[in-house]
């Protein structure tokens, strides 16, 4: 999709500010009021031709870019050949509908979304006098306070152009109006902000990008940035190493983001600092936010962004569940991706216990529920297809079970040196501990988890018994099935992050709902591994 956001407000209600700041933030093109750029260009106040502005604008639009802020354009063009018609200096004929012509052209294969300031007089005139400027034109032996009056106008009639631009439009050519009231709206920054988000909203209501999921990424954003930098010890020295060349003033306290950086370029180095890969959006005011959420978050992280009640219950207040999302989500981004191994988590002592554990509910002796078809199991293949016949799947319940999952989280929050891993979940449905037990021949098919529980922040697998060959657990953050045969595809099988030397002890951590898993073919022996909501 390529877009075109055109501004268009009266002289002096700050078009030139808004549309140069809101494109340097969005990594937009910015196309200067074409009439003044020409009239600079000829080195003559006198303005130019209307025939001429018309052509020129027209072979600007022609330009390959993806996204355009764009001043005044045709339409406030327009606004400033029907003051010249007006007083009878009008050249070039039918301009109006050649206007509207240039601009429906342009929607054919553009989005077009069309900012209008609206600004009153009052401010208009204290933005003229603190800007010193009395550049206007000489025109039609005008003064400059009746000249003042006149660009009122042109204004005017450019909202009234671009009112009905839209309101004609077809589905061919479409072309959305925000209203901005800029004498209200407070702070640059924060008009810059309001039309961000309205941007957003207008391409939601037309439906050709996410743009619920894109505002809420933008949020998030801001959010994740602010409390990764709180959060994350030594990410704050991380990032100021890393040498921004400029800051963000916006994040309060931050301290390392030096004045003046855009958002693009913050959202950049931070995915530079964190050593992660900035993907790239077709939408493109968005990629960089996208690439910052999908850096701090992973993709296949996105579920610990939304844990509602068991989070709330770990982390009363919101800054807590936050930094200890953020916290989480950048462990695993940061160390691997999307599945992080720490080896030896468990004592060889405790991995016994669980496996005695097994032994034990087998006997009868423990609470226990057994069978893959009790779990609400939602196969990544078809669930026909999917033979898990020769794992033995057992959740075992007791306070062994609990003191288990408690040793873990406790581990994991000495590993990472991360406190809040060791606030397990208060006593629930989830006191169990999951024990898978394969035997020779058996696979766990590839597939994503529908919790049992409401615990959907991460899944840590700790291998209890690990005499057994092959069987190597994977994650597949790319995963595809042919639909003729419901098998995962030998490309997407390619793909997969294999975790082949696993051993007693070692756990895998990853977000079980989200991320694509599953365990090889065991070759030979038994593999038996624990699987707890971290
Ligand atoms: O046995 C394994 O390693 C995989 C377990 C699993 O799929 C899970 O815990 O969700
Ligand atoms: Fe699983």
């Amino acid at each position: 999709m390529k877009l075109v956001v055109a501004v268009v407000g009266a002289h002096c209600c700050g078009k030139t500010t808004l549309a140069r700041k809101f494109a340097a933030q969005t990594g937009a093109r910015f196309d200067q009021e074409l009439g003044e750029k020409l009239a600079e260009e000829a080195g003559t106040a006198a303005g130019v031709d209307d025939e001429t502005v018309l052509a020129r604008e027209t072979e600007r639009d022609r330009d390959d870019v993806c996204l355009r802020v764009v001043e005044t354009w045709h339409t406030g063009n327009f606004g400033w050949h029907k003051l010249r018609r007006d007083r009878g200096l009008a050249d070039g004929h039918d301009l109006e509908a050649r206007t509207r012509r240039a601009v429906r052209e342009v929607a054919r294969d553009h989005k077009v979304v069309f900012f209008v300031l609206r600004c009153s007089d009052q401010e208009r005139r204290k933005r003229r006098e603190k800007s010193g400027r009395t550049r206007l034109p000489p025109f039609d032996n005008m003064d400059e306070e009746e000249m003042f009056e006149a660009t009122f106008r042109v204004g005017e009639v450019a909202i009234e152009e671009v009112r009905q631009l839209v309101e004609t439009q077809t589905a061919e050519n479409r072309a959305g109006m925000i209203v901005v009231d800029v004498s209200t709206d407070g702070e640059i920054e924060d008009i810059v902000d309001i039309m961000h988000a309205e941007l957003l909203k207008a391409l939601a209501r037309d439906d050709f990008v996410d743009a619920e999921r894109l505002s809420g990424s933008m949020r998030s954003a801001r959010v994740a940035l602010e409390s990764a930098i709180d959060a994350v010890p030594g990410l704050r020295e991380l990032l100021a190493r890393h040498k921004f060349p400029a800051v963000q003033r916006r994040i309060p306290g931050s301290g390392v983001v030096p004045d003046g950086a855009s958002e693009s370029t913050i959202v950049k180095e931070v995915a530079d600092a964190l050593c992660v890969t900035s993907t790239s959006t077709s939408s493109p005011p968005l990629a960089p936010l996208r690439a910052f959420v999908d850096a701090v978050s992973c993709k296949d992280l996105e579920g610990a962004f939304y844990i509602p009640e068991t989070l709330r219950r770990i982390c009363p207040t919101k800054k807590e569940q936050t930094t200890s999302l953020v916290r989480r989500a950048l462990d695993a981004t940061v160390d691997h991706g999307f599945a992080v191994v720490y080896r030896g988590l468990v004592s060889t002592a405790a991995c016994d216990a669980i496996v005695g554990e097994l032994e034990a509910a087998r006997r009868g002796e423990l609470e226990k529920i057994t069978g893959l078809n009790r779990h609400k199991w939602k196969n990544f293949n078809e669930p026909k297809t999917c033979s898990n016949a020769k794992i033995e799947l057992t959740f075992v319940k007791s306070a062994v079970a609990r003191q288990r999952r408690v040793e873990v989280h406790a581990a994991l929050a000495k590993r990472t040196g991360r406190e809040e891993w060791a606030r397990p979940n208060p006593p629930s449905k989830e006191d169990h501990v999951t024990v898978f037990a394969y035997v020779e021949g058996a696979e766990l098919r590839p597939h994503r988890d529908k919790d049992i529980s409401d615990a959907k922040a991460l899944t840590a697998v700790v291998v209890v018994g690990d005499e057994f060959e092959e069987g190597a657990f994977y994650v597949n953050k790319d995963a595809e099935v042919d639909p003729s045969t419901g098998h995962a595809t030998a490309e997407s099988r390619a793909r997969r992050q294999r975790f082949p030397d696993l051993r007693r002890g070692d756990a895998v951590v990853f977000c079980n709902d989200k991320t694509v898993h599953g365990v090889e073919r065991v070759a030979k022996g038994r593999r038996i591994s624990a699987s707890f909501r971290v």
